[in-house]
């Protein structure tokens, strides 16, 4: 790049995360009884100037008579500052060492502060234009230096004007005195930035938004630390996930929107363009027509367990990792079915209406402890598992029947078919997975085989049940209870109606499909997805992904990362390596993992590489997918 273009940032609230002289009064009031209404008074005056609203100057000497600070403070807030810095400054730091000679620092802040933190950048010294204190004989910082262009109202004008710089300007701050800049004409661009904080007055006028650094940097074709400005990958979030998942992605600079309820599949049609990374739950079906919609998805993220909502071959073969929450609502699901097998056997449904209508009705007939009796498990993966340790510590008999061999826990007895766990069983409780195949895997045959007035409980999936056989399984009185979390058809939003020919009936707990509904399961589950994703944006790591190749892949240290999904046909990874050699790169490292459709291929590169290598892998027959990392 030439060298005459000049970058001027803003040190408060954009090279660092916050006001200093906000921390500044944090500590020099610390033991001051009216902190709280001096802090917000020397708050109120700054956003005030930030936000163009009143004179700067006028301001600056209120804000330094309010604070009665000293020059022992400084240190402190040295110190405090240091661990503020804006995280894509930080991330940075080699783009503000390589241009030093065309970054300024130009701020209506103190040089006292300022030059150590920035200096540590690689920042210039000399480019470093910012007011300095004037302290009294005794070390308080009684004001600031007058003459200082800076201290004055439209200083950073005035000290552009004296500057002179003898190039392009460009401008990045995100207070209005920013902007003036460039509306005086000082300055070719303005950019606001609005990692730390927006501020309206100045984004109304400016004609760039930078989220962050990386996004002014992407947008000038600068050097950047990572491949591509988190900003500009978009996230949906459906089905009122935890917003703890909607603050990790923000947080990480991610453009996030949320709906509460479902999308049908025309809805989410619409909705996926140029969505990066969807999240969705139990409800919402990601159908190979909805994919074909999506230009730039990357990542299903299920905040669930269940995936059976998902096309797991059509996001494979469009090169989209499905990742989930395999065990975060796990326990939720068992203590549900726990408690529902106790109600259920003391007939609590039916004696709490009762009350509730104001009739007495004690007696034992018809209840029953759980003790000694035998619990039917129907798949025994990870609820199945964790609900036969519980069960058994209730005194309960387990037996277990699965399609795979699985670890027996604890007495429980395994079945070798579903008909000997039916036979045996006082309590039959599904927790198969909802994979097509066992749509109906529970009706008519399996009803009648169960013990005469046996109780049965589905948490799994709705369709897996002849709702038929159930209903007519329950008025014959050959089934006592029931306990119904899971429905072939369930309303998108809580705003839909319920309809079921199970409403109504005796002794059965009808929950809206609540198994995994706890505070606890859902902020696990809203830490766990986020963190997986961006783990996978951010390394190409698919460890745990349900349709991938698994890799777990070592740090990206010193190195770029090629990432390349192909599909799966004999050739693709010699032609890579062609394509690698054809361009001179140097290989560090190389990871493969294939399944029957798909290829994934990561190679780590030395930093030095021809760019023309990104355009020849993309051309590389067969691929699917490809991406950089840096
Ligand atoms: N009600 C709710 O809110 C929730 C429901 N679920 C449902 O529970 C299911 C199970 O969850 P996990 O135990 O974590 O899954 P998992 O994958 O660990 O276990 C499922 C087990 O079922 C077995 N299986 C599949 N089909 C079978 C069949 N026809 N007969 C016998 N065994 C069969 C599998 O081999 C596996 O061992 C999920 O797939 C999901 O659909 C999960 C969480 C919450
Ligand atoms: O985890 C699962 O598979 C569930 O069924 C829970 O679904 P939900 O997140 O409540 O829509």
């Amino acid at each position: 790049m030439s060298k005459d273009k000049y970058f001027i940032i803003d040190f408060d609230s954009t090279f660092t995360q916050v006001e200093a002289l906000d921390e500044l009064g944090a500590i020099s009031l610390q033991n001051h009884p009216e902190r709280e209404r001096i802090l917000e008074q020397v708050k109120q005056i700054t956003d005030s100037a930030m936000a163009g609203s009143s004179s700067f100057a006028e301001g600056l000497a209120k804000r330094l008579e309010l604070l009665q600070a000293h020059q022992s403070h400084l240190p402190l807030l040295i110190n405090r500052l240091k661990e503020r810095v804006s995280e894509s400054i930080r991330r940075n730091r080699d783009f503000l060492q390589e241009y030093a000679d065309q970054i300024l620092i130009v701020s209506s802040g103190f040089k006292e502060f300022i030059t150590p933190i920035v200096t540590e950048y690689g920042i210039k010294e000399e480019n470093i234009y910012a007011n300095t204190f004037h302290v009294d004989a005794q070390g308080n910082l009684t004001g600031f230096d007058k003459e200082n262009l800076l201290s004055l109202d439209k200083g950073k004008i005035k000290l552009l004007e004296q500057l002179a710089l003898p190039g392009d300007v460009y401008v990045l701050g995100d207070g209005y005195t920013d902007y003036e800049i460039k509306e005086a004409g000082m300055a070719n661009k303005f950019y606001a930035f609005t990692e730390n904080v927006v501020r309206d007055s100045v984004v109304a006028k400016a004609e760039h938004i930078a989220p962050s650094l990386d996004e002014f940097l992407y947008q000038n074709k600068l050097p950047m630390a990572i491949s591509y400005p988190k900003n500009r990958i978009s996230v949906l979030l459906l089905e009122n996930v935890h917003p703890q998942a909607v603050e990790l992605f923000r947080r990480e600079g991610y453009q996030v929107e949320t709906v509460s309820g479902a999308l049908s599949e025309e809805e989410l049609c619409e909705r996926i363009k140029n969505v990066s990374i969807l999240g969705i739950r139990s409800k919402t079906h990601v159908t190979r027509k909805v994919l074909e919609h999506a230009n730039r998805l990357m990542c299903v993220g299920a905040f669930c367990i269940g995936t059976n909502q998902i096309d797991l071959d059509a996001c494979l073969e469009a090169g989209i990792t499905v990742l989930n929450a395999p065990y975060s609502n796990t326990r939720s699901v068992v203590e549900l079915a726990l408690g529902e097998i106790i109600i259920l056997s003391r007939n609590v449904l039916d004696k709490s209406s009762k009350m509730h209508q104001g009739k007495w009705d004690k007696s034992a007939s018809g209840s029953f402890e759980v003790r000694d009796k035998k619990l039917g498990i129907v798949g025994y993966g990870n609820i199945g598992a964790q609900l036969s340790v519980l069960a058994e510590a209730m005194g309960m008999e387990v037996y277990y029947y699965d399609v795979v061999e699985k670890l027996q826990l604890g007495n429980a007895r395994k079945c070798n078919t579903l008909h000997e766990l039916l036979e045996k069983a006082d309590y039959v409780t599904l927790h198969v997975d909802g994979r097509p195949e066992n749509k109906h895997m529970f009706g008519a045959e399996e009803f009648a085989t169960m013990k005469e007035g046996a109780i049965f409980l589905n948490l799994s999936r709705g369709h897996v049940v002849d709702l038929q056989a159930l209903v007519a399984s329950l008025k014959s009185g050959k089934i006592s209870g029931a306990g119904i979390d899971v429905f072939p058809e369930e309303p998108a939003t809580n705003s839909d109606p319920f309809e079921s020919e199970l409403r109504d009936l005796p002794n059965v707990i009808l929950t809206p499909h609540i198994g995994g509904s706890t505070s606890e399961a859902q902020v696990n589950i809203a830490n766990f997805v986020p963190n997986r994703i961006m783990d996978y944006i951010n390394s190409g790591n698919t460890y745990g992904s349900v349709n991938f190749p698994n890799l777990q892949l070592p740090e990206l240290k010193n190195a770029h990362r090629l990432i390349h999904i192909h599909a799966n046909v004999p050739g693709v990874l010699a032609n890579i390596n062609q394509v690698l050699a054809k361009n001179h790169v140097n290989i560090l490292g190389q990871y493969l993992k294939t399944n029957e459709r798909v290829g994934y291929v990561i190679t780590d590169i030395d930093k030095a590489y021809d760019k023309q290598v990104v355009n020849d892998m993309k051309q590389v027959p067969h691929t699917i997918k490809f991406r950089i990392l840096y």
